[in-house]
């Protein structure tokens, strides 16, 4: 069973200048255990997609299935984790009360609470800093615990719209290989949006490239990269190989615009 499949998915916004097609016959599967990268560039519909995963936006055509079942009752099943842009930390709570939200709401024991904040801060190797609170924690350390909180209640679905974005480049390339790492070791399915190439082709198992207006999936590339990878085989003729095809993806999306004002 897919843990994602659209099938020939539109998403339209109403909006008060007319229709905005977000998403337009947009086929994909996914299957357990993989890594996908949505890339595209902005306004493309790549948070859009998430989002629709996450039943956060409803389809207004095609069909679209999250663990076999409608998005809406994998939603109600707790199917998925979500990992936003921003941090999106509560400044009044600690790191460990932030990362017990989920669980308050669902409903767990104190004591499940407290074994699941301190497997899934261990996880992100962020253990010690439990008491700490958001802003006293730089903003790699800040992103790791909205992981950890995405993570904390163990769905085995990830959605992560361009987690690392803010970041500078050392602590991404960091937080990267962590996150390749966590998922090798928790055999999760991870649905991550990102603008950057290397950063598509580090991670993934499968890039998926989308162009906008509407926004549409261009390419879908398998890698064919092994599944530990250290950051220097972004140095490899296989890993340039990659990179050289999402931006061909990419270039072929934006020749879609020519010639529009
Ligand atoms: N609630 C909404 N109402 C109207 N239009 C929307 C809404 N949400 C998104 N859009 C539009 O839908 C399109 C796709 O947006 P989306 O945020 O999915 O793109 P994206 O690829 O994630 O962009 P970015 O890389 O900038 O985050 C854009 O044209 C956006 O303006």
């Amino acid at each position: 069973m897919s843990v994602v499949s659209a099938q020939n998915l539109g998403l339209t916004f109403p909006t008060g200048d007319g229709d905005i097609v977000a998403l337009s016959d947009v086929n994909l599967t996914i299957e357990k255990g993989d890594f996908v990268s949505f890339i595209g560039p902005s306004g493309c519909g790549k948070t859009t997609f998430l989002r629709a995963i996450a039943d956060l936006e409803k389809p207004t055509s095609g069909t679209l299935t999250v663990n076999g079942m409608s998005a809406e009752a994998a939603r109600k099943a707790r199917a998925y984790g979500y990992v936003f842009q921003a941090a999106a930390l509560y400044p009044w709570r600690t790191i460990e009360k932030n990362v017990a939200l989920p669980l308050e709401i669902m409903g767990y024991s104190a004591s499940e609470q407290a074994e699941r904040i301190r497997s899934t801060m261990e996880l992100v190797n962020l253990a010690g800093f439990e008491k700490k609170y958001p802003w006293q924690l730089s903003g790699g350390m800040q992103q790791r615990a909205s992981i950890a909180r995405a993570l904390a209640f163990d769905a085995d679905l990830l959605l992560m719209d361009e987690p690392f974005g803010a970041l500078d480049e050392i602590v991404r390339d960091h937080l990267n290989s962590e996150l390749l790492k966590l998922w090798d070791r928790t055999q999760k399915t991870i649905c991550f949006v990102t603008h950057s190439i290397p950063e598509a082709v580090y991670l993934s198992t499968k890039i998926v490239v989308m162009s906008p207006r509407p926004g549409r999936v261009t390419d879908v590339i398998e890698s064919t990269l092994p599944r530990e990878r250290p950051l220097d085989i972004r140095e490899t003729p296989e890993f340039l190989e990659i990179a050289a095809r999402v931006r061909d993806g990419l270039r072929a999306g934006h020749s879609y615009d020519e010639g529009a004002v």
